[in-house]
């Protein structure tokens, strides 16, 4: 069985970016190759799992999933049961950064090959996402520290920088990228508070 720990590539001597990139590459292949059927049910799990997080909670930035990501639409729907207000992120040229709000239903949209399904709903800017009491975040691998590699835009750690301080910040991904060797990590990347996986939900930081 594969997991990411003991399939890191041997980052010694390289550069940050690279042994980032190589990280990605190795976590994108398993991607992949991971069967519909496990997707699905990663999918379902996740979103059972979300409930436990909601109490108090009135706005939610989440996001809506790629094709190789855990699928969040069982989440989305999760969020939508529980009467919490939703936003997505929404990219523009360049993967400027922005947020709309989503209700479960409403369309989503590929604006361009590879990117994220966005809601067309307006902009709320970039700094909406301090209405949210919590953050679900996409990743590709998070370690015991709660360091996040992602998809390398740097998206999510510039847009982190607009949260309430004390705003839960959780990874989504699955059980094999839940990594217990530590990943790269720069200094401008946020930790996460925690990883949801379809196993459920671990605290990394309190
Ligand atoms: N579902 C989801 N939404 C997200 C992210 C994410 O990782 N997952 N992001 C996390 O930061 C931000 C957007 N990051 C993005 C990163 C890459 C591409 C993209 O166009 N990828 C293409 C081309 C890549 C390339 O050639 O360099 C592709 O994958 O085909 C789009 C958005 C915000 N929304
Ligand atoms: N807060 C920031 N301010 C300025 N530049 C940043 C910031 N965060 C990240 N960057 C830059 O963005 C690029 C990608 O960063 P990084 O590798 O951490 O992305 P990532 O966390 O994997 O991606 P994402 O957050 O989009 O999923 C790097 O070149 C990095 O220097």
């Amino acid at each position: 069985m594969w997991t990411l720990s003991p399939s890191l590539p041997d980052a010694a001597g390289l550069e940050l970016e690279d042994a980032k990139q190589l990280v990605r590459e190795e976590v994108r292949r398993h991607r992949r190759d991971r069967p519909e059927r496990e997707r699905r049910e990663a999918a379902d799990a996740i979103a059972v799992h979300a409930h436990a997080l909601l109490d108090g909670v009135t706005t939610v930035a989440a996001y809506a999933a790629r094709p190789a990501e855990p699928d969040t639409g069982p989440l989305l729907e999760v969020l939508g049961e529980a009467g919490v207000e939703i936003l997505l992120p929404v990219l523009g040229p360049g993967l400027t950064r922005d947020w709309a709000a989503y209700r479960v239903g409403d369309p989503l949209a590929e604006r361009a090959p590879g990117r994220p399904p966005e809601p067309d709903g307006p902009g709320l800017g970039e700094a909406a996402v301090a209405r949210a009491d919590l953050i679900f975040a996409p990743a590709l691998g998070v370690d015991d520290r709660g360091v996040r590699l992602g998809q390398g835009g740097g998206w999510y750690d510039r847009v982190l920088t607009h949260a309430r301080p004390g705003t839960p910040v959780i990874a989504v991904v699955f059980d094999d990228e839940r990594c217990s060797d530590p990943l790269p990590s720069a200094p401008h990347d946020r930790p996460v508070d925690g990883v949801l996986t379809p196993s459920g939900v671990e605290w990394l930081r309190r």
